[in-house]
């Protein structure tokens, strides 16, 4: 169990700093919350003294003008503060989770370029959907009115001190229990309660996401009935917590409406005794004002215990974030690299990599040039580190000895110039649901309609739209669906050529693809990207003609190199190899 609150203490990195960034507006939203109620309750006050007044028949209006206008404007007063303070507290709230929102994702984006593996999708789900609309909670519907219903609490039992004593005392005890002591027995009571729940709601998000990615699986698998059954299942537990701790919440409930009947009544006592015992009937007019002036007080002091109980939820939350990478900040003004020049040739110079400390080297001692201009095939068994090459040009990845260089500059230091530098086709690119044209504008967002088409062109895909009604302005439906997987990477082709990258990453874009389509679009990538320095991962032989040099990756090293000519002459392996996937 956990000995030590983070919520709001100094190793609270995620809520605390908001809270103090905003905390000009966060005690005007705090005073305007005091004045709410204390408007709402002078509203009863002068209305009861009003009623009593006029019920004892005054001899001219004038007798009650005064409390007729105190009504009138505490009755104003009273929405119109309202009004202000929800706007102010939901501006404070809607700003802080906001930048909690920005830091999240500067957090996960840190962590992105490493290992996406180690957050799954649902566990992010579960982070902005739950954890960040609780943040949002905690401070709308648990601090705000805390600190409100206690500003109050310490008021009322002042006003009361300065008539009597005991029944101050009496009214800091029976508020004290509705305040204090509800709300602490609540969180001990349900705390184990409240953390089982969430964690039964994070792992039906992780549950949800897993098959909602492979709800075909599910299907083919014959297992789906099965699948449902699970999820029902865990869905039901969540939901018999929630039955248990409603019911603990009525009981609750009761209890504060008994105290707060009390209160009423001891109220009502006291203030016949105090206003009767004068023997003057102008007083007696007191007495309902008294009384009347505590209901509205009771909207203050009786969401206190609910919204506590879920302090835990905050504290997991607040636990939750903590456990994400930290966000450097960094506001360092980052001078752009100059590093366009005609020179864009890669190197990696010397790199060992892993991605573990325990982990064998993935490259060890690893050494490649590619010239400017120049295509580079890398081929290897699966898992030799093709992809971990692209990562460390990307700059993605670090290496542990040795540098990996463009044209001199280190890639880890290109950081936002990285799409500028490098553009990458890869096996499965996302195509967004919209047109054709826009898809393509992805890869620049300035290129005129013209340069678009030309891309298009260039890309081959003038066939294919030309073809539909709309031509460029064709709708690609829900990840380019309406498209074939050769399309597709046309698609992904004229993006990149729009990006005018003078490197290129190309990542078996031809996987899955027919070798007539394969054949073709190889012809048309090589082509189009005949000025550029590209990486070439690849895992068929066929085709490497179009590579100026061809690199085998085995055991960390480079074990074979060469143009295909010269390997098909000199290399009885890469010959067998050939021959081999010739008849795949
Ligand atoms: N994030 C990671 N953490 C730890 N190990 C990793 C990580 N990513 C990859 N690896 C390991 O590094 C090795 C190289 O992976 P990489 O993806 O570069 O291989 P590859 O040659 O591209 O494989 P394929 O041809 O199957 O795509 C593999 O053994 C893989 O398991």
């Amino acid at each position: 169990m956990k000995t030590k609150y983070l919520l709001l203490s100094k190793e609270d990195h995620w809520v605390r700093p908001f809270f103090k960034k905003y905390k000009g507006l966060l005690a005007l939203v705090l005073f305007l919350g005091f004045l709410t109620f204390f408007a709402a309750s002078a509203l009863m006050f002068t209305s009861g003294y009003l009623i009593s007044r006029s019920a004892a028949k005054p001899e001219n209006i004038l007798m009650v003008y005064v409390p007729i206008v105190l009504t009138r404007a505490f009755g104003i007063a009273r929405p119109t503060l309202r009004y202000v303070e929800r706007l102010g507290s939901h501006n404070w709230v809607l700003k802080m989770t906001s930048d909690i929102r920005l830091k999240l994702y500067q957090s996960m984006e840190t962590r992105a370029a490493k290992s996406k593996s180690e957050y799954q999708t649902g566990n992010i789900l579960g982070i902005l959907a739950e954890d960040i609309e609780h943040i949002q909670n905690l401070y709308l519907r648990t601090i705000f009115p805390a600190i409100v219903a206690i500003i109050l609490y310490v008021a009322i039992v002042i006003a009361l001190g300065v008539f009597s004593l005991p029944l101050a005392l009496l009214m800091f005890l029976l508020i004290g229990v509705i305040l204090i002591v509800l709300p602490l027995t609540s969180v001990l009571v349900n705390n184990a309660r409240v953390y089982r729940q969430k964690a039964k709601k994070h792992v039906l998000y992780n549950q949800l996401t897993d098959a909602v990615l492979g709800v075909g699986d599910w299907q083919y698998s014959g297992r789906y009935q099965e699948f449902l059954t699970g999820y029902n299942e865990a869905e039901g537990d969540v939901r018999k917590e929630d039955k248990v701790m409603k019911q603990y919440s009525r009981r609750e409930s009761l209890l504060k409406q008994v105290i707060f009947g009390l209160i009423v009544i001891v109220l009502f006592v006291w203030a016949g005794n105090y206003f009767g015992a004068t023997g003057e009937v102008k007083y007696l007019n007191w007495i309902a004002a008294f009384v009347l002036a505590f209901f509205p007080l009771i909207d203050a002091f009786a969401p206190v215990s609910d919204s506590l109980k879920e302090l835990p939820l905050y504290e997991d939350t607040v636990r939750r974030l903590s456990e994400l990478p930290s966000v450097e900040v960094q506001e360092e003004n980052h001078e752009p690299l100059d590093i366009l020049t005609e020179d864009m040739s890669i190197e990696f110079k010397d790199v060992d990599f892993r991605y573990e400390e325990n982990q064998k080297l993935i490259l060890e001692s690893f050494n490649l040039v590619i010239p400017t201009g120049k295509v580079t095939a890398i081929l290897g068994k699966s898992g030799v580190g093709k992809t971990t090459l692209s990562k460390l040009l990307r700059g993605d990845l670090i290496p542990e000895k040795g540098q990996v260089l463009i044209n001199d500059y280190l890639t880890s230091e290109l950081k936002e110039q990285q799409s500028e530098i490098i553009g990458v086709l890869n096996q499965s690119p996302h195509i967004f649901n919209t047109s054709i044209r826009n898809n393509i504008r992805l890869g620049n967002l300035e290129a005129t309609e013209e340069e678009i088409e030309l891309a298009a062109k260039q890309a081959g895909l003038e066939s294919v739209y030309e073809k539909l009604p709309l031509g460029l302005d064709t709708l690609v439906e829900e990840s380019g669906k309406r498209f074939s997987g050769g399309e597709q990477q046309r698609i992904a082709l004229a993006r990149i050529l729009l990006q005018d990258a003078p490197i290129i990453i190309i990542d078996e874009p031809t996987i899955g693809l027919d070798p007539i389509t394969e054949k073709q679009l190889l012809e048309t990538v090589f082509n189009v990207l005949k000025d550029k320095t590209v990486l070439w991962i690849t895992h068929h032989l066929v085709g490497t003609h179009y590579a100026d040099s061809i690199v085998f990756l085995e055991n960390g090293h480079i074990s074979m190199s060469g143009t295909q000519k010269e390997l098909l002459t000199t290399n009885s392996k890469f010959k067998e190899l050939y021959q081999l996937d010739l008849y795949e």
